[in-house]
């Protein structure tokens, strides 16, 4: 695999050196050959994946690949000097016979806080969401290595803009049901959503929490923190928890900007998700073999003002499928921007 910061080492200044068609080409032909090495592009033929490749090839043009040696050849003066940048990875590998390094090396000079692939390319900066080295946390002595790719340049990989949609309802109401439908509505559209389900990620993530007042507070908490990652990676997050706590879930939409947080209130009376009872939950739970039920003898504080209330029946009394639910969020969301890079 050709390294971006192998040809840099060879002399400062060496691809700026260069005009700029040759420039281009040498970048093209490292772009090339790294990317070709993803095992990714030798896939079988599906749809979502090559348009995704295609978007991966059209970002690592020339102007990133030789922003990206500028800032390997900015670290070369530190713990980084004998470093290569993979282009296609964006991981650091050891040269072969590495140069001395000084034992009192320190971590590479911080990033700019203004993306630098966003300068290269001539598009206006925007900051990175990313915490800076700043955010230090006192207590942890914790802290954040930012990257160099910002939400925004993700965002544009991926032509779309992250969200999260909060989908909050009783059991058996229909969250999970609708959220997959929705995750099958976007890929049809060749957007990239995820699930975050209770039940999966009480089995996995989660699997110490049961279901108190507390425990229900950090299941909220802790898929709101992995929410927001995913959104920072700009994939259309989709949440299906009972969240049956107002307090738990406006604590997670204030970690979103304004208009990021889509709070899906899914308005299933009790008895229909009762008859519904799809697993035999509010049958133990009546019987009084489950205790502290969602609904039963557990409370669900109803969204105030949510962006959308699903309801089981339109206003003609016709019943209305998760398809057509999913639908009306997706509809939402492309209303909104969510849909482009750019957004509205
Ligand atoms: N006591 C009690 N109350 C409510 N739900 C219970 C309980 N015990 C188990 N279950 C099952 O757990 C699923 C809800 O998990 P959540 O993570 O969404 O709950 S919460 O948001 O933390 O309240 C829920 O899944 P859904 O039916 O999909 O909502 C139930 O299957
Ligand atoms: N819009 C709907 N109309 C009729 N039945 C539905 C609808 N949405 C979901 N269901 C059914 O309700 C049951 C519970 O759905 P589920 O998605 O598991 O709810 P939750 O995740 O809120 O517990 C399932 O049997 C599902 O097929």
């Amino acid at each position: 695999m050709i390294s971006v910061a192998c040809q840099l080492k060879s002399s400062s200044g060496y691809v700026l050196s260069m005009g700029a068609g040759a420039a281009r080409r040498h970048a093209d032909e490292s772009c090339r050959t790294s990317v070709g090495s993803l095992s990714v592009i030798k896939r079988p033929p599906q749809p979502t994946i090559q348009t995704k490749t295609a978007l991966f090839g059209d970002v690592l043009t020339a102007k990133h690949i030789l922003t990206r040696a500028l800032l390997s050849r900015r670290y070369c003066n530190g713990v980084h000097a004998e470093s290569n940048y993979t282009a296609a990875s964006g991981a650091q590998t050891h040269s072969p016979s590495p140069a001395p390094v000084s034992a009192s090396a320190h971590p590479p000079a911080p990033a700019p806080a203004v993306n630098s692939l966003q300068s290269a390319t001539g598009n206006t900066p925007v900051p990175n969401s990313s915490p800076t080295p700043a955010d230090r946390n006192p207590v942890t002595n914790i802290k954040w290595n930012e990257s160099q790719v910002s939400r925004r340049e993700r965002e544009r990989v991926l032509n779309q803009r992250g969200c999260i949609v909060w989908l909050t309802g009783l059991s058996g109401s229909g969250k999970s049901t609708v959220a997959y439908a929705l995750d099958y509505a976007l890929a049809s559209r060749g957007k990239i959503s995820y699930v975050l389900d209770g039940d999966i990620v009480r089995d996995g993530l989660n699997k110490n929490l049961g279901f108190s007042r507390e425990d229900r507070a950090e299941n909220i908490r802790r898929i709101g923190e992995v929410a927001k990652l995913f959104v920072d990676a700009g994939i259309i997050t989709l949440v299906s928890l009972i969240s049956p706590y107002r307090e738990d879930r406006d604590r997670c939409r204030a970690m979103f900007p304004a208009g990021d947080f889509i709070e899906v209130y899914m308005k299933v009376p009790l008895s229909v998700c009762e008859r519904r009872d799809a697993k035999g939950l509010y049958r133990l739970a009546r019987s009084g073999q489950l205790k502290g039920f969602t609904g039963i003898d557990d409370p669900y504080e109803c969204p105030l003002t949510p962006e959308i209330t699903m309801e089981v029946r339109d206003d003609w009394g016709t019943a209305i499928l998760p398809q057509e639910m999913a639908e009306r969020v997706a509809s939402y969301l492309e209303e909104r921007g969510f849909f482009t890079a750019e957004g509205n």
